[in-house]
């Protein structure tokens, strides 16, 4: 499926596309398996904010620029280790940023589909990355690790419990404990990703998944997104679903009803409408 993809905004790390429904998101430091310094997070974070704001936008691919000239392949490398300073990643004025976190919780909070188009590597906060999309379509070249404890590091929040959520408890300890590296066929045994396509078919794969989801009901999608949320998130979780909740309030007569008493200054009336069973 051919897609005509328009330069939404353009920045210095990342690409941003949009056609359709359908945003997408690139990650593009090739050289560097695409690790992120903190400006490529302000980047990321701004264009992921872009799609929260626009109404037409349903899904977002996320993915990383490649091959390099090398011929590799990279989803993302998690945090550019050449910037980390000792308390972070510096970003160009000096200050010790881990703003990575900020990212997932955008990602994980967003009302939209967020699919991540693994080819290469997914490693370090990359692989978080893709842990926190929505669904992850993976090439047969993908491969899926941590390298926290390896290179003086960890990610103990989504990174950790959240992993441990999808793959089970024992799995997810041995992927950080051990720091290996897994294929593609291993990730989707565990659960980590949702199918595995040929490399030259990941982006129709991921067309034609999120054109899917564009066809259904865009309340009935972030409410389930949501309540998924919840079922980890805690206070913030619940927070996202009654937020939903209160939306869809909004939008019935009765809960208009309230705000036009007021503003004519009047008692309410709710009397006509039923406590259903
Ligand atoms: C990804 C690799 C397994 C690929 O190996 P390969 O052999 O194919 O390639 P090279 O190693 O030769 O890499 C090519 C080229 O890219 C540079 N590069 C690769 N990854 C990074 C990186 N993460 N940072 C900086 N540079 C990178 C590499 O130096 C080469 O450059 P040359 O100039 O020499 O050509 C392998 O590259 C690899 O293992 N990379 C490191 C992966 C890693 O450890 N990532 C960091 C984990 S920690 C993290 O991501 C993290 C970030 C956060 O913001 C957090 C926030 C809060 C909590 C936790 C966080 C966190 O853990």
């Amino acid at each position: 499926m051919q897609v005509e993809w328009q330069v939404a905004k353009t920045y210095e790390d990342i690409l941003y596309y949009k056609a359709g429904g359908i945003a997408k998101i690139v990650i593009n430091r090739p050289h560097k398996r695409n690790a992120f310094r903190p400006k490529t997070i302000v980047e990321l974070y701004d264009a992921f904010c872009d799609v929260r704001e626009d109404p037409k936008i349903g899904v977002v691919l996320l993915t990383g620029a490649g091959p390099h000239t090398d011929g590799k392949y990279a989803f993302c490398s998690g945090g550019d280790q050449s910037v980390r300073g000792k308390a972070g990643y510096l970003d160009e004025t000096g200050v010790p940023r881990l703003n990575v976190l900020d990212l997932q919780r955008l990602i994980r909070s967003l009302p939209k589909v967020v699919i991540a188009l693994v080819a290469g590597y997914a490693i370090g906060g990359g692989h978080v990355l893709h842990l926190i999309c929505d669904l992850t379509i993976a090439a047969e070249n993908a491969v899926f690790g941590q390298t926290g404890p390896k290179v003086g590091s960890f990610d103990g929040g989504f990174g950790a419990s959240y992993l441990a959520r999808i793959v089970g408890q024992k799995k997810a300890r041995e992927i950080w404990f051990l720091c290996r590296q897994y294929s593609a066929a291993e990730a989707l045994e565990m659960g980590l990703v949702n199918c595995v396509v040929p490399l030259e078919q990941l982006e129709t794969e991921g067309v034609t998944w999120a054109n899917e989801v564009l066809q259904k009901s865009p309340i009935a999608i972030r409410c389930l997104k949501a309540a998924f949320n919840a079922d980890c998130d805690g206070q913030a979780g619940l927070q996202e679903l009654a937020g939903n909740a209160t939306l869809l309030y909004y939008m019935t007569e009765e809960g208009a009803e309230g705000k036009q008493a007021f503003l004519e200054k009047r008692p309410p009336d709710f009397q006509q409408y039923p406590w259903l069973p």
